[in-house]
């Protein structure tokens, strides 16, 4: 059993392909093993997180992620704790594997109560699991997940906290908040983006004993992002050998946005960074980062520069849209210059057509803006985070970040990726627009679309991770933090 190493590229697999390893692996085995191996597993980490609970609730649902709760309680009964059991399943209605854990259980001499009583040490949430439907829980089952979450004990969750939905991280209205969750043979996408992450706590594995060519036959789903490697600076280089970024944005009212991009671009080691201020051309230097290099946006060569276009760009950024999307430049494209080409065909084929150009663009969408994009609402999109990012990707041919808990980078070459780090502190206006210089950035370095934003995002979200506690975390402050880690 590991935990979930922080910086390490998992590969996370969802609930088709974790059917298909299960019964692969099952197929090859003793009738039970795997589902006794579960049980095992959770038991053991049960001791290992809560080593002195004397009493302990498992929750245990009608199909098989109730079977590994039943099997983890003969265990933990056999080790001397007091297992109160409570079980929603029917001999007669129940799978296979859980029938035979039910009688396992009877064997051993402990009872299924009707109703868990008293305190609790730590509670087992063994309801729902892979076979879990997005449909709100009722009666009992509501109940128990209610007393879980109120237990005030550690709560341990079998492959998924309950009510979690293993591909998209969406949870159902009434969910289990888990202190830890074990997952089973595989990790599952939806622990990681979306809801899953405030869900889930820290996330363990078990591969329950498989070999590893069977858990690699099949392609993920998705992986989680790695840590970048950091690389040093050759002695024998110079400002050109870490390229030129030019920021367009800056609308009237919106200066700052630009500003914060054009500082997260310089901190991340660009050579030299450009502002094209749109409006307010009054603005010449900016006191704080005098290195900024502000432009009329007519006098920028954007075929020898990575652009950075659309923070607070307002509608003020469409004229140059078309400049930028039909340059040769590495481009990202940002908060407005998204929303204008969302509402514009022509913009669109032109993004598009810059694939077969072989010029390479990143999105750095929010959801809503994604939804724009997309023609959806910014809750469809935030229902099928994964879907929703690829689909993006496909449409325009590029890299696509979809920003929020969970940032998931896609892009019609590679599988995606889901990023672990960052946290609600975030959650703050501007933080976008210091992403998106950091990946411009990356790709004035020479990364790849995927590569850069990958990067990127990694290290935006580790600054917020690493963020001594109690400090403020604004969108300034992760510009000047991320002098700390640009490490090229
Ligand atoms: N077999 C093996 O080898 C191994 C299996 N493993 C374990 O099995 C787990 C998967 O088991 P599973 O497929 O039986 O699905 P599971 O998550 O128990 O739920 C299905 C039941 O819940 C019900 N239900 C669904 N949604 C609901 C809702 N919202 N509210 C209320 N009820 C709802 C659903 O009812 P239905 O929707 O059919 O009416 C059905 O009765 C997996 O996560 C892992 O823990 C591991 O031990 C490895 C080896
Ligand atoms: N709860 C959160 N967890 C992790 N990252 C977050 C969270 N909230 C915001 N972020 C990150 O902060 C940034 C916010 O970007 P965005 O919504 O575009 O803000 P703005 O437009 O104000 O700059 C994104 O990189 C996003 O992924
Ligand atoms: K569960």
């Amino acid at each position: 059993m590991n935990k979930t190493i922080p910086g390490t590229r998992h590969p996370l697999h969802g609930v088709d392909q974790t059917r298909r390893i299960e019964q692969t692996a099952a197929q090859a085995l003793p009738a039970h093993t795997l589902m006794q191996r579960a049980g095992l597993a959770v038991a053991r980490l049960a001791l290992a997180i809560a080593p002195h609970a004397q009493r302990i609730w498992i929750a245990c649902g009608p199909g098989n992620n109730g079977g590994d709760g039943l099997e983890a309680a003969i265990h933990l009964q056999r080790w001397g704790k007091q297992v109160v059991v409570t079980w929603l399943g029917q001999t007669e209605s129940a799978p296979a594997d859980t029938v035979a854990a039910r009688l396992r259980l009877q064997d051993a001499g402990i009872l299924v109560e009707s109703m868990p009583s008293g305190d609790f040490d730590l509670c087992i949430d063994a309801l729902l699991g892979i076979g879990s439907q997005l449909r709100e829980p009722q009666g009992l089952m509501a109940d128990w997940i209610r007393q879980i979450n109120a237990s005030g004990a550690p709560i341990l969750s079998v492959d998924l906290p309950t009510g979690l939905h293993a591909d998209t991280g969406q949870a159902t209205a009434v969910h289990v908040q888990a202190s830890h969750t074990l997952n089973l043979l595989t990790l599952k996408p939806g622990l990681f983006t979306a809801q899953g992450r405030d869900a889930a706590g820290t996330v363990w594995c078990d591969t329950l004993g498989l070999e590893l060519n069977v858990l690699t036959a099949l392609a993920p789903t998705a992986y989680l992002n790695a840590q970048p490697i950091k690389t040093r600076r050759p002695h024998a280089s110079h400002k050109g050998s870490y390229g030129d970024v030019a920021v367009i944005g800056g609308a009237h009212g919106m200066t700052g946005a630009a500003l914060l991009a054009a500082g997260a671009a310089l901190y991340a080691g660009t050579g030299r960074v450009f502002v094209g201020l749109l409006n307010d051309q009054s603005v010449t230097v900016d006191v704080r980062h005098p290195e900024l290099m502000f432009r009329p946006i007519q006098s920028l060569d954007f075929s020898a520069m990575t652009v950075v276009c659309g923070c607070g760009g307002g509608q003020a950024v469409q004229p140059v849209l078309c400049d930028v999307l039909s340059s040769p430049a590495p481009v990202v494209l940002d908060a407005d210059a998204l929303n204008v080409i969302a509402t514009d065909n022509v913009l669109q084929t032109e993004l598009l057509a810059r694939c077969a150009r072989q010029a390479v663009t990143v999105l750095t969408p929010h959801p809503l803006e994604a939804a724009r994009l997309l023609g959806q609402t910014a809750q469809q999109v935030q229902s099928d985070r994964l879907t929703a990012a690829q689909t993006l990707a496909q449409r325009f041919a590029c890299t696509v970040v979809l920003k929020g808990s969970g940032s998931i980078i896609a892009s019609p070459d590679h599988l995606p990726v889901i990023n672990p780090t960052g946290n609600g502190r975030l959650a703050s206006a501007g933080t976008g627009d210091v992403l998106a210089g950091m990946v411009g950035a990356e790709l004035a370095a020479g990364k790849t679309g995927f590569e850069a934003a990958c990067r990127a995002v990694y290290r935006h979200g580790a600054l917020a991770d690493t963020w001594p506690p109690g400090a403020p975390l604004t969108a300034q402050l992760l510009v000047l933090g991320g002098c700390d880690t640009a490490c090229r």
